[in-house]
């Protein structure tokens, strides 16, 4: 007999997942992006802009070199036998694939690891961690993950229980977040992020979710924070932080710190600090909050999103819940070894003096400037249209404009079935070939509109960009004006 595998017999925690990265807006793009292939000049562009993932590599940014040789030299260790690789790699990048192997049992990158990750990179992963802080880290609270992402479900397997499990998420939210609660069948708790504030968060504001969330029977566990913040952009003042460690601390909340884009930072007047920073400097000790912080080789100026790299600092947990988030990690064996590799290189890239340095410091800061280049041209444009008003990108890799969209065309989106901003981004698709995100799928206060625009585009596409973008907003304006 046939497998009866239906829609309506899945899992409904699935069926109640969405992921609006990669959601129809993308979907469309792809098919429009088969029928140029197909049909050329059957569209009103003649190619499509990816603008709806932080996915840098994809669109034209170069690998940093020495990340790139040491990963070379470490899958392939015969090239470390042969004298004429000095010619073509750098005595750093040698020694550090050296160091690296001999940290591998059985110096093998091919070999399952320990299910935390390789001790000697995650010793050398708590030794960036600890310079960059002041604060001591240690190599057994990291777990090297499969990227941030993984080690975001993991955390919302452990915690949630059903339905009466909460989770505090900032609101507009990276939906990785709301899709890994809907999987485990937990319950999202919103708090907003305040828009004329630059998505600064109000404690106050956060607080009331939390009572009202109680009051309503949900055992909140835990509050996520993204800093800097997607799709917002913003970094978080210093004070803001201390607030949140704070409140987590006095309501006895797991604090889930999202640190992907902490190398993403385009203002000067901001800085990035840790949360475990924040923590240990107001006096906490492990008994004290249990905080967890996220890093991605997804982001930053390396944008490896595809090696799959990165961890999880896990402290603050008693021994016994330590022990279940180890098991819950060996379930998987271990992440890929070249993804553990990397987390490591970035978090101990070239220092002043090494062969490599003044090379790759060159590539980072070239890359940082122009993001921060590009993040204010896309910013200045998106205010200059009309109806639109765009806060400043101060980190990460978006801009999350909010649209007045006017009253003749929200009806109209209504009659196709689409959220607004679903209608809009989709009208900018087929009239330009760039690809939004709408605001709908990252959550926004009820009755605004917004989009998410990455900054990722190469620079010199980033006139064409806005100036399709003008032509489409102005017609668009104009068709629907009340
Ligand atoms: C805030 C945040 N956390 C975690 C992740 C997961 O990254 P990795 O699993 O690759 O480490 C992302 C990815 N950013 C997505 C992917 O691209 N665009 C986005 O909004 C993210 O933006």
């Amino acid at each position: 007999m046939a497998a009866t595998v239906a829609v309506d017999n899945l899992n409904p925690k699935v069926l109640k997942c969405e992921y609006a990265v990669r959601g129809e807006i993308v979907i469309h793009a792809q098919r429009l992006q088969q029928q140029l292939l197909t049909q050329p000049g059957s569209l009103p562009f003649d190619e499509i802009l990816y603008c709806n993932i932080g996915n840098p590599q994809s669109l034209g940014q170069q690998p940093v070199t020495f990340f790139r040789e040491v990963l070379a030299l470490c899958d392939h260790p015969y090239l470390l036998q042969r004298e004429e690789i000095k010619s073509l790699f750098s005595a750093d990048s040698i020694s550090r694939a050296k160091q690296i192997l001999a940290s591998i049992p059985g110096k093998a990158t091919g070999a399952y690891s320990h299910s935390q990750g390789i001790k000697g990179l995650r010793d050398a992963i708590a030794a960036g961690i600890t310079s960059r802080d002041g604060f001591p880290a240690n190599a057994d609270d990291i777990f090297l993950t499969d990227g941030a992402s993984p080690g975001v479900h993991l955390m919302m397997q452990l915690l949630i229980r059903n339905e009466n499990d909460g989770i505090l998420v900032p609101i507009p939210q990276y939906p990785l977040y709301s899709a890994s609660i809907a999987l485990h069948g937990g319950t999202l708790v919103p708090y907003y992020l305040n828009e004329s504030t630059g998505w600064g968060l109000e404690i106050s504001d956060v607080k009331k979710q939390l009572e009202d969330a109680r009051s309503k029977g949900i055992d909140v566990r835990a509050l996520v924070v993204i800093n800097p913040g997607n799709p917002t952009g913003q970094v978080l003042a210093e004070e803001n932080q201390y607030d949140i460690a704070k409140f987590c601390k006095n309501e006895g909340l797991v604090l889930l710190a999202d640190e992907v884009y902490q190398e993403n930072i385009y203002v000067d007047n901001k800085k990035f600090h840790s949360f475990k920073k924040i923590v240990r400097s107001l006096g906490y000790s492990e008994e004290d909050l249990p905080l967890v912080s996220y890093q991605s080789v997804s982001k930053g100026y390396y944008g490896e999103c595809g090696k799959r790299g990165g961890y999880m600092e896990i402290t603050g947990f008693s021994a016994p819940v330590r022990e279940q988030i180890y098991k819950l990690a060996s379930v998987n064996l271990c992440s890929n070894i070249t993804g553990q590799i990397l987390a490591s290189l970035i978090m101990n890239p070239p220092k002043a003096g090494d062969e490599s340095y003044a090379s790759y410091k060159a590539e980072k800061d070239g890359i940082i400037a122009s993001l921060t280049r590009r993040a204010k041209a896309l910013e200045d444009a998106f205010n200059k249209l009309e109806g639109i008003t765009c806060n400043e990108a101060e980190g990460a890799m978006y801009l999350f404009p909010q649209i007045g969209l006017p009253k003749k065309a929200i009806e109209a989106a209504n009659a196709a079935n689409k959220a607004p901003d679903a209608f809009y981004a989709l009208r900018l698709l087929e009239s330009t070939g760039i690809v939004v995100v709408p605001g709908s799928g990252f959550g926004q206060v009820p009755g605004t509109w917004h989009f998410r625009c990455t900054i990722l585009p190469q620079e010199e596409k980033i006139p064409a960009i806005i100036s399709r973008f003008k032509v489409f907003h102005e017609a668009f304006m104009a068709e629907y004006r009340d």
